[in-house]
């Protein structure tokens, strides 16, 4: 489904875990930053909405979506966060640049993904022009940053529950639902 489908700001909080105990961490690119400023405002307020208290979110501004990759990294390295969110926005120009910076930055936070064991997620814009990050920075079809709000509480609640279910020595839920439950995930045998 493409996004003109969908709006990204909508989402039912009876599927979202609890999040009061969770910190999360928001490196945000300084580059098209009234876009990258309308994200963070919507990640933010998404997050407050889900009743994470303001003081256990982390703010980092780094120059440009390429150094969101470091950014992250060190955040994750430094401070005690459940999760984190890489908020950018790449325009494309004149040349190839944006191809470079875009996979890049894809990569870049994919492997932050596979190499550590708190989820990044990934909130870059890579639009074709500035309306279509109008759009989804809390335009006509919601905002992205909000999306990616949404999907850090549920990874880091993913994250919770599978060391629970490792300390218990237990297999995780073969259903794959994500459970939302206070008690940690019910163990199915196979
Ligand atoms: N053109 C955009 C950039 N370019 C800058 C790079 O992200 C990087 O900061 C530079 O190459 C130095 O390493 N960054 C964006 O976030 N958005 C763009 O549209
Ligand atoms: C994504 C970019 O780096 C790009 O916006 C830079 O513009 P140009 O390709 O015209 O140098």
């Amino acid at each position: 489904m493409a996004t003109e489908n969908k709006n990204l700001s909508e989402y039912d909080k009876n599927t979202i875990p609890n999040a009061k105990d969770f910190r999360f961490g928001i490196v945000v690119s300084e580059w098209n930053d009234t876009i990258t400023e309308g994200l963070y405002n919507g990640a933010f307020d998404a997050l407050i909405d889900c009743e994470v208290p303001a003081q256990q979110i982390i703010r980092w501004n780094v120059p440009g979506s390429f150094e969101l990759i470091y950014g992250a990294k060190k955040m994750l390295q430094t401070q005690n966060v459940d999760a984190v969110i890489v908020i950018g926005c790449v325009i494309q120009g004149e040349t190839k640049h944006f191809d470079f910076v875009c996979e890049g930055v894809t990569q870049g936070i994919k492997d932050l993904n596979v190499q550590t064991d708190i989820p990044v997620i990934f909130c870059v814009l890579t639009d074709n022009n500035m309306q279509q990050s109008i759009d989804r920075s809390g335009g006509v079809h919601g905002n992205k940053g909000t999306e990616a709000a949404i999907a850090a509480i549920k990874m880091a609640y993913i994250r919770q529950q599978a060391s629970i279910a490792h300390a218990y020595n237990q297999p995780l839920l073969t259903s794959g639902a994500l459970q939302i439950e206070d008690s940690p995930i019910k163990i199915e045998n196979e």
